[in-house]
């Protein structure tokens, strides 16, 4: 035993796995061994397939999986009640992490066979995490929940509940490629949290619970949401210098910037960076996209000044992209845990595999 402390734990080996690899050094991810630039081009059932169950499937298989996904993607009368109740003002993150113990888990119908039967409560999850968050966003911004036509895939349903209309296929494939990129990371604080409360042999729910309250901070999760307000409150590209030399001068961080494992670019930044400037050119966003990469090129000029590097990790233009698909900021964070969960849950499973009781020391500082 040390008494060195490491809060952070920066660096520190806590386990294995085989979900996710981030090689900050070179600027690589891989799930399951599979670059994240070819996966970024495969459906999303595919990739969830293949970060819980580690199974490829065929392009049937990832279609019934997707129409499996998007029916089970309803909210129980009680799950809708809940939320019924609940306060408008409720930051969709929060309303995620209330209803995540109390969620019914069982699936409707039967689980595809191709996908293992213990996942079953981990995909139905999954399902309900994007009904929630359309529902809260049709009760907060329309005051009641949009009817959708029989028949659409996952990603549709959400797409047309936020925008009230049939979204198009260059669309949905816009944001299921969003999708894929934050599916998986290691071990970040929304996972390692998750692990933690896992540790404890607590259930799936609630091991999500954990890792939602994590995910939702701005250093982590929360950073989408911040990074855009951020670009809002700059204004103009012109303003975006000063602004930068004005805020690492009074210590204050730029969100979307940085990253305790990339040493390089995030690879899921130079993914959405074109998808960004594609989805916002000649839109309402044309401006703050342009006000994002003033910041990106300020911050690597200031920093250069200090012979340092930094780089803009996958928070900094997803919300771009978001914005240019009709989804506000205060529900990008929540959008993210979508995703994210597919991951947490295969660290779920993966953990429990061999499990051990997470408990660190502490030097006591006291009288
Ligand atoms: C999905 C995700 O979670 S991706 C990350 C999302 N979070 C953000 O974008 C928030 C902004 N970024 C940050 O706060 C950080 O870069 C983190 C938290 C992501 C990683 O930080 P850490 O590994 O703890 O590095 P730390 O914060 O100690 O930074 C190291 C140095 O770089 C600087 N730095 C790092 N990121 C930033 C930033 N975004 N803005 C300004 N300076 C920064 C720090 O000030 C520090 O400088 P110093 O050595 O002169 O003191
Ligand atoms: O790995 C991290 O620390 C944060 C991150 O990029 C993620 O969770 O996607």
């Amino acid at each position: 035993m040390t008494d060195e402390i490491n809060i952070g734990l920066e660096g520190v080996l806590v386990g294995k796995t085989a979900i996710s690899n981030v090689e900050g050094d070179i600027g690589r991810l891989s799930y399951r061994g599979k670059d994240i630039n070819e996966l970024s081009k495969q459906s999303l059932a595919a990739v969830i397939a293949l970060v819980l169950a580690d199974t490829e499937l065929s392009e049937t298989e990832a279609k019934t999986l997707d129409a499996w996904l998007a029916s089970e993607s309803e909210l129980s009368p009680v799950e809708l009640r809940v939320l019924e109740q609940l306060g408008r003002n409720l930051h969709p993150m929060a309303v995620l992490q209330a209803l995540a113990p109390i969620t019914d888990t069982k699936a409707r119908q039967p689980l595809p066979d191709f996908i293992p039967a213990h996942l079953e409560a981990a995909m139905v999850l999954a399902a309900k995490q994007s009904a929630v968050v359309r529902t809260w966003h049709n009760l907060c911004q329309f005051g009641a929940v949009v009817e959708l036509p029989e028949g659409l895939g996952f990603c549709e349903k959400l797409l047309y509940a936020f925008n009230r209309e049939q979204p198009s296929a260059h669309a949905v494939r816009a944001l299921e490629t969003v999708q894929i990129l934050q599916m998986d990371h290691s071990f970040n604080a929304g996972t390692f949290a998750g692990r933690v409360v896992a540790s404890t042999k607590a259930n799936l729910t609630a091991s999500v619970g954990g890792s939602l309250g994590a995910l939702s901070g701005p250093l982590h999760g929360g950073a989408d949401e911040a990074a855009v307000m951020m670009a809002r409150s700059i204004g103009s590209p012109d303003k975006a210098a000063a602004w930068v030399s004005d805020a690492l001068a009074n210590k204050v961080k730029i969100m979307g910037m940085g990253h305790r494992e990339y040493r390089r670019l995030d690879p899921r930044a130079g993914i959405l960076k074109p998808m960004a400037r594609h989805f916002c050119e000649g839109t309402q966003y044309q401006e703050l996209m342009e006000t994002l990469v003033a910041v990106e090129e300020a911050c690597q000029v200031e920093f250069a000044k200090k012979d340092k590097e930094i780089y803009a990790n996958l928070e900094f233009y997803k919300g771009a992209v978001y914005l240019a698909l009709g989804i506000e900021e205060r529900f990008f964070t929540a959008l993210f845990a979508c995703s994210r969960v597919v991951g947490w849950a295969a660290h779920f499973y993966e953990f429990n595999q061999d499990p051990r009781l997470i408990r660190p020391r502490a030097l006591y500082a006291g009288k």
